[in-house]
């Protein structure tokens, strides 16, 4: 490690410190950092597992990193012993063996078909390789001074605390260890208040992480840093440039929610009341901005509740992506017809990431093109100010892929109705333009190493292609910014017939 902390797994450029406003501990930059730049990087997880819906389609050993890649290609096989944990090939087998799954390999099997949930898995894990010595003194020792905020969940989360006395019981038995099942369920207070979600490159939630030393960063609504997974591998990096000395901060949230609901999630989540900068403003901030103020609250709230019950009732697991599109649409309706919502204000914004979501699953891409577009251009330069935030990229790339697709003049679904063609877009161009920025500026980006070695790759693809026809797209500014033109007349029609 290169400053700060003993632990061999951890590359940082910060220090732990007292924080203040009763922040307790958190970790301040020991050099300016510039945009882009990791804060912290560690290369073994404390503990990190995946979701349970997520083991039949993710490898355990490398978390997906080399399926981003291979995409469809690479078949996964499951392991012979417990037929519950699924890997590329026998190196990701071989690296998730050593790291845990000799220890609980056995534990599946006796369970199998039924699987432990995904905090049990976690606290078994910690439980089994501390029992073997395989975390150092000083990891323990970050370890064990973690909040666990256990009174405050005892006595306001009994369901919370059920979950994890009822784990920590099914851990002791499960492992047969030699560990009071007070300790263990201290374990799991520890995870449900520190760890982090587990993400692929593209941002898609596949898991759950804890490192100790990551733990030490405190949460801000007004955050300078995000944090990304490349595999097993945390990354942090800085969303802004970071002086010497400043506090780094993360969001542990959805930082583009309204002041009410960043407060009742902190709370309920975390159990602390936000110091940031930004809760100290309340509601006057653009998070809690309505476009009329015509609208008395009570309207207003209606309407909210009415757009996220239909928001619900779409992500249920048995909703066929037709039906919520239909649902989708509904809440961005009931929305619209206050005219006091912007898209830009919660919940329009992930009612329309769900609606890109439901949208490709139902094949619909030309909608979701559209969809994909508006986000670009109109929201995320609003929600995420600075252009190094990972999702603006990830979302870039998603217009790029869409665009892709419907350069090869893949079938849609007959439902898809959007008269696209009459814009006569060069969707090669767009594609061009849209790679060749995101390439551009990848050393200030905070996306991940594989996400950036993937987007170079599709660039160079597209790039060649040009290339064989005696084209050279950087020197076709203008041809560019008329497809931009086009595309922004998509939008502006889509968003004009609401
Ligand atoms: C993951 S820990 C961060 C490290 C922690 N400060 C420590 O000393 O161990 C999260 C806890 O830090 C505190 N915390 C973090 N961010 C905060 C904020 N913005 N406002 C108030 N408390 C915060 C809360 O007690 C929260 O439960």
């Amino acid at each position: 490690m290169s400053a700060g902390s003993p632990l061999p797994s951890v590359h940082t450029r910060t220090a732990p410190g007292p924080a203040p406003n009763g922040l307790g501990t958190g970790l301040f930059a020991s050099e300016d950092i510039r945009t882009g730049e990791d804060v912290l990087k560690i290369s073994t997880p404390f503990v990190a597992v995946l979701d349970t819906l997520r083991l039949s389609d993710t490898c355990s050993g490398c978390f997906g990193k080399r399926q981003l890649n291979a995409g469809a290609d690479l078949d996964l096989r499951a392991c012979t012993g417990c037929q519950v944990v699924k890997y590329c090939d026998r190196s990701c087998q071989a690296k998730d063996w050593k790291f845990s799954h000799s220890h609980e390999c056995r534990i599946f099997k006796e369970l199998s078909p039924r699987v432990l949930p995904n905090n049990a898995r976690a606290m078994l894990r910690m439980i089994l390789r501390s029992a073997k010595k395989k975390y150092n003194t000083q990891e323990i020792d970050l370890f064990v001074q973690l909040e666990t905020h256990i009174r405050d969940i005892r006595e306001r989360n009994m369901a919370q605390w059920d979950r994890i006395s009822l784990s920590a019981k099914a851990v002791k038995m499960y492992s047969g260890i030699d560990m009071k099942e007070e300790i263990i369920s201290a374990f799991g207070a520890k995870l449900d208040l520190n760890a982090f979600n587990l993400t692929n490159p593209l941002y898609d939630r596949i898991g759950l992480y804890l490192h100790p030393y990551a733990a030490l960063i405190n949460h801000s609504c007004d955050y300078n840093s995000t944090v990304g997974f490349d595999g097993d591998e945390l990354f942090v990096k800085a969303v802004r440039p970071i002086k010497k000395d400043e506090q780094i901060f993360i969001s542990y949230i959805d930082a583009t929610s309204p002041y009410d609901v960043r407060h009742k999630e902190l709370s309920e989540r975390y159990y602390f009341n936000c110091q940031c900068s930004k809760c100290f403003r309340g509601t006057d901030t653009p998070e809690d901005k309505f476009v009329t103020t015509t609208h008395g609250s009570a309207a207003l709230a209606s309407a909210e509740t009415k757009a996220q019950t239909f928001m619900e009732s779409a992500s249920a697991p048995d909703c066929e992506p037709t039906d919520a599109i239909r649902k989708l649409e509904s809440a961005m309706h009931v929305l619209d017809q206050t005219s006091a919502w912007s898209i830009s204000r919660q919940p329009y914004i992930s009612i329309r990431d769900e609606l890109i979501a439901s949208l490709l699953s139902s094949g619909r891409f030309k909608t979701a093109f559209v969809q994909a577009a508006i986000r670009y251009i109109r929201i995320d330069s609003k929600v995420y100010p600075y252009s190094s935030h990972p999702i603006r990229q990830v979302h870039a790339w998603a217009l790029a892929k869409l665009a892709i697709h419907l350069s090869q003049g893949i079938n849609t679904n007959s439902d898809d109705d959007v008269a696209l063609e009459r814009f006569e877009l060069n969707f090669s161009l767009i594609i061009w333009s849209l790679l060749n920025g995101l390439v551009n500026t990848e050393s200030e980006s905070c996306t991940m190493p594989s996400f950036k070695r993937m987007v170079r790759l599709a660039f160079y693809e597209v790039h060649k292609e040009f290339a064989a026809n005696g084209l050279d797209p950087s020197n076709m500014g203008d041809e560019i910014k008329r497809e931009w033109e086009k595309i922004e007349g998509v939008v502006s029609a889509t968003l004009e017939k609401k």
